[in-house]
């Protein structure tokens, strides 16, 4: 078993931190004991805390040369709870990690713990970045809305930016804009829904102008009345049962049902599902249950394609609080046909881990 000790130190840099701890544990990355660096971005106050294990021998003695090359230092980010091991990816075009190394770094357990790893890689064709993102399950979505607000604070704290900023980010759901305003929150041009069952896709039977609304899905015998929405990744969104309209979203089991939605054959990518309860013409609550990573606290793109849906649906107008299990997005969908997304992105700790092959 570990043993584990942490101090806090006031510095006015992690650069000046990293060089006392060095000069303090020399040999630290090398005798298989792991060095973290923690620094609470609101007070600069910055703590170190040190794991050492018990010494291994023989055969480990190999994987901890293994582990020597095979270290990466990350920052993890929150934005409303939905959390991601950040990677500087800017010297190459490929992510430092595997999806199956992402799987254990993301591993609650035996891991860092985190919905999903995300990479910095260099721009393509005029963009300042490229995001990709591994969920926690090794599966690469084309999206990721809580994900970019993370990205575009990452950056910023990257190249040492301050004030207002906003970046062109290449995603696997084409261009996205993220602009950091004043008050450390993020807005960001999410882009135009896609509402075409094949380019959702959904296999389930489209209206006369080939969107899916409304549309009854069969889940565990049970007729749900459903929405599907791409925002670059799959949304599929309901309000309720074909029998009862409205949901009661606390009352939910989501470990049960979400699975069942996640995998339906109706969804050959699969997909992610909201489920959602009107407050008011401009305020929803919503839980989620996303594809490769179950239930999250937050999901970005979910919060958007719920308000596409509520207004498709008749339920609200345009412009809504959406109320999820970590907090409120603000999103609105604008006559251009382009989402906006405001809503908090937080820098939690910063790490290095030993990446398992
Ligand atoms: N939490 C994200 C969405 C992440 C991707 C999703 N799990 C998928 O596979 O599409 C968000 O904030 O949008």
């Amino acid at each position: 078993m570990a043993a584990a000790f942490s101090t806090t130190v006031s510095l006015p840099s992690r650069d000046r931190l990293t060089s006392i701890l060095t000069r303090c544990f020399p040999s630290s990355l090398h005798t298989g004991r792991s060095l973290r660096l923690i620094r609470n971005p609101t007070t600069r106050a910055i703590s170190s805390s040190m794991s050492v294990q018990a010494p291994k021998r023989s055969a480990d003695v190999a994987y901890l040369d293994r582990k020597e090359s095979g270290i990466l230092h990350f920052v993890k980010y929150q934005g409303l709870g939905n959390d991601f091991i950040m990677v500087d990816n800017r010297d190459s075009s490929e992510p430092k990690v595997t999806p199956e190394q992402a799987v254990k770094l993301c591993d609650r357990n035996f891991g860092v713990g985190a919905d999903g790893a995300i990479f910095v890689l260099p721009g393509i064709d005029g963009t300042d970045y490229t995001m990709r993102i591994f969920n926690s399950d090794g599966s690469e979505p084309e999206m990721c809305g809580n994900g970019v607000r993370c990205f575009a604070r990452f950056i910023a704290e990257l190249e040492n930016l301050s004030g207002t900023h906003s970046f062109k980010i290449h995603t696997g759901a084409g261009l996205i804009v993220p602009e950091i305003q004043n008050d450390g929150k993020v807005k960001v041009d999410m882009g135009q829904p896609i509402l075409q069952a094949p380019n959702i896709p959904t296999k389930l039977p489209a209206n006369k102008n080939g969107s899916v609304i409304q549309a009854e899905l069969l889940v565990n015998g049970i007729a749900w009345n459903v929405t599907c929405v791409s925002m670059g990744n799959p949304h599929c969104v309901t309000f309720g049962t074909k029998k009862s309209e409205a949901l009661q979203v606390d009352e939910l089991k989501l470990e049960d049902i979400g699975p069942m939605f996640e995998h339906h054959e109706m969804f050959p990518a699969r997909t992610n599902t909201e489920f959602v309860q009107v407050i008011s013409r401009s305020h929803l609550k919503m839980r989620v249950w996303e594809r490769g990573a179950g239930a999250t606290l937050a999901c970005g793109t979910g919060a958007c394609a719920v308000v596409v849906a509520a207004v498709l649906e008749g339920h609200t107008g345009r412009k809504c609080t959406v109320d999820l299990p970590g907090g409120p997005l603000e999103i609105e969908w604008r006559e251009d046909n382009h989402i906006y997304m405001t809503g908090p992105a937080e820098a939690v700790f910063y790490g290095s881990a030993h990446l398992q092959l």
